[in-house]
């Protein structure tokens, strides 16, 4: 059983098998009799929508549209701004598909190309496009060439793939004395692509047969002939390209104060890039409602509560996340307070839960879990601080504040130059004036009309700003990084 295809793919495919294709043709309104056959279909469309999602492909091209078919079902599995390129010879089917498009949210993500395929792969490569995943489905005498074209012009992305249609062409291929013309083209494609050393190719015999052929890195041989310097610059640190060295996969992360805003943002960024996360909050409800979300999106978390200006929590909360899942890796201490008064008004009692929370809690939480990792003899905490360490904000009044934000900086310092050679990292984020739903409130309103006019991104900070900052810092990316204080203000701090 295959998922259901969607109404507007479901609406395409009875529009092509219905339209009289003889008769448009006869019209003269396409070059050739375009036979319905020619349309992916079902299954195959479903393959070709994996795929996409197997590839994480944001760009795709399709050679051959037809009545875009196969175009919809890739462009479903897109992200919002990926792109989908479609050649197409004939212009009546623009016409006969647009509309259909339209219908589609995912249509917008759709150009159609009007012309010959291997113009417009000129025109791409000469513009220096790039394709995560390229669709093969048009004239069969020319696949040929459009592969060549492909890969000699770098128009495949370095992990891109190219899907081949009809590689088995009903069989024909197999047919010693076959004459016919596909058959062999097709027949000459395939033993081209297995001789190819740039490529590995699986076929499948879905339907007409459809190829599957990865680019692979480029082979020892070609690194000597093109005088490469094989290193780790080159090859990628321990074969890694930078982006998979982000990854967390395997990685124990906490993140406290994680119920709500930047710490629920930086739980979910953690989890995406592959970590499990216990989400810490004081407020049980929202712990476990973050939890939740992860959960839904197939990260394994724990929803855990904890004050973390009592020490017995901070301790609870460690040893919880290392009895379920035997560590922490990463440690994202988060959790702060802000309370505003004039400095000759502000109490020692304010002052006091200030610290307590800010400065003394994230001691707690550094020691605690940097106790364990210092066992482990590797760990990456990430503490939050604010660019209130840096500058003094205004025209808001908030002394206690600033002053433990600023003792953060330095609690970051100085673990992260005594841990370092024991495998700990120790880094802390300043953010600068973060839009939450608060700041909207009426009252608050000429106080943002100032801050924006203090801001040269001329916007406040979005938590999601902040997510590629943690994921960096608790990656192995940024093992040289220590002590580091990363602002992120909009440039807020220099101005
Ligand atoms: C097999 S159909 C494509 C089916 C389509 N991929 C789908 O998902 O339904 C082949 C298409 O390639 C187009 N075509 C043939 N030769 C072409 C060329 N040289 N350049 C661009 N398109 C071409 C044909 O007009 C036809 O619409």
């Amino acid at each position: 059983m295959t998922s259901q295809e969607s109404e507007p793919l479901a609406e395409l495919y009875e529009k092509t098998v219905c339209h009289d294709w003889a008769k448009v043709h006869k019209e003269g309104k396409t070059m050739f009799c375009l036979p319905k056959e020619c349309i992916t279909g079902h299954v195959e469309g479903q393959v070709l929508k994996m795929l996409v999602h197997m590839c994480k492909a944001q760009r795709v091209l399709e050679i051959g549209m037809f009545t875009g078919y196969g175009a919809l079902s890739m462009a479903e599995a897109l992200p919002e701004d990926g792109r989908l390129i479609a050649c197409e010879l004939e212009p009546y089917l623009k016409e006969f598909v647009q509309p259909i498009f339209d219908k589609s949210s995912h249509g917008k993500k759709i150009t159609v190309k009007i012309g010959s395929a291997l113009d417009t792969l000129k025109e791409l490569a000469e513009a220096g496009d790039q394709f995560d995943l390229v669709f093969i489905d048009a004239d069969k005498g020319n696949y040929i060439n459009y592969y060549k074209f492909i890969l000699d012009n770098n128009l495949l992305h370095m992990d891109g793939v190219i899907c081949v249609d009809n590689c088995l062409f009903k069989g024909r291929v197999y047919l010693q004395d076959s004459k016919d013309d596909n058959g062999l083209a097709l027949r000459e494609f395939n033993e081209f692509v297995s001789k190819d050393p740039r490529v590995q190719q699986v076929m499948i015999p879905l339907r007409d047969g459809i190829s599957i052929i990865r680019r692979l890195p480029p082979s020892q041989d070609s690194c000597t002939i093109n005088r490469v310097t094989n290193d780790d610059v080159f090859r990628g640190l321990r074969g890694k390209p930078i982006l998979d060295r982000l990854r967390l996969d395997g990685r124990v992360a906490y993140v406290t104060g994680a119920g709500q805003g930047i710490g629920r943002a930086f739980a979910h960024a953690l989890g995406e890039a592959g970590a499990k996360v216990a989400v810490v909050d004081m407020d049980q409800g929202k712990a476990e409602t973050v939890a939740q979300e992860l959960t839904l999106k197939g990260i394994p978390s724990l929803g855990l509560t904890a004050d973390i200006s009592k020490p017995e929590d901070v301790e609870k909360m460690v040893e919880a996340i290392v009895c379920k899942w035997g560590g922490v890796h990463i440690a994202c201490n988060n959790a702060g307070i802000n309370m505003n008064s004039a400095s000759e008004d502000t109490s020692l009692e304010e002052w006091d839960k200030t610290f307590s929370v800010n400065l003394r809690g994230t001691f707690m939480c550094c020691q605690a879990a940097g106790r364990v990792m210092l066992k482990q003899g590797y760990g990456k905490i990430i503490n939050t601080a604010s660019m209130a360490s840096l500058i003094v904000p205004h025209p808001q009044k908030q002394l206690a504040y600033n002053t433990s934000k600023a003792g953060v900086v330095k609690l970051t310092q100085t673990l992260g130059t005594e841990w370092i050679d024991r495998g700990v990292r120790v880094n802390c984020i300043s953010p600068g004036i973060v839009d939450t739903p608060l700041i909207h409130s009426e009252c608050l309103r000429p106080l943002v009309q100032r801050w924006l006019s203090d801001i040269p991104a001329g916007r406040l900070a979005h938590v999601t700003d902040l997510q590629a900052a943690v994921v960096y810092l608790a990656s192995d990316a940024s093992d040289y990084m220590t002590g580091h204080n990363l602002v992120i203000e909009g440039g807020q701090s220099l101005w």
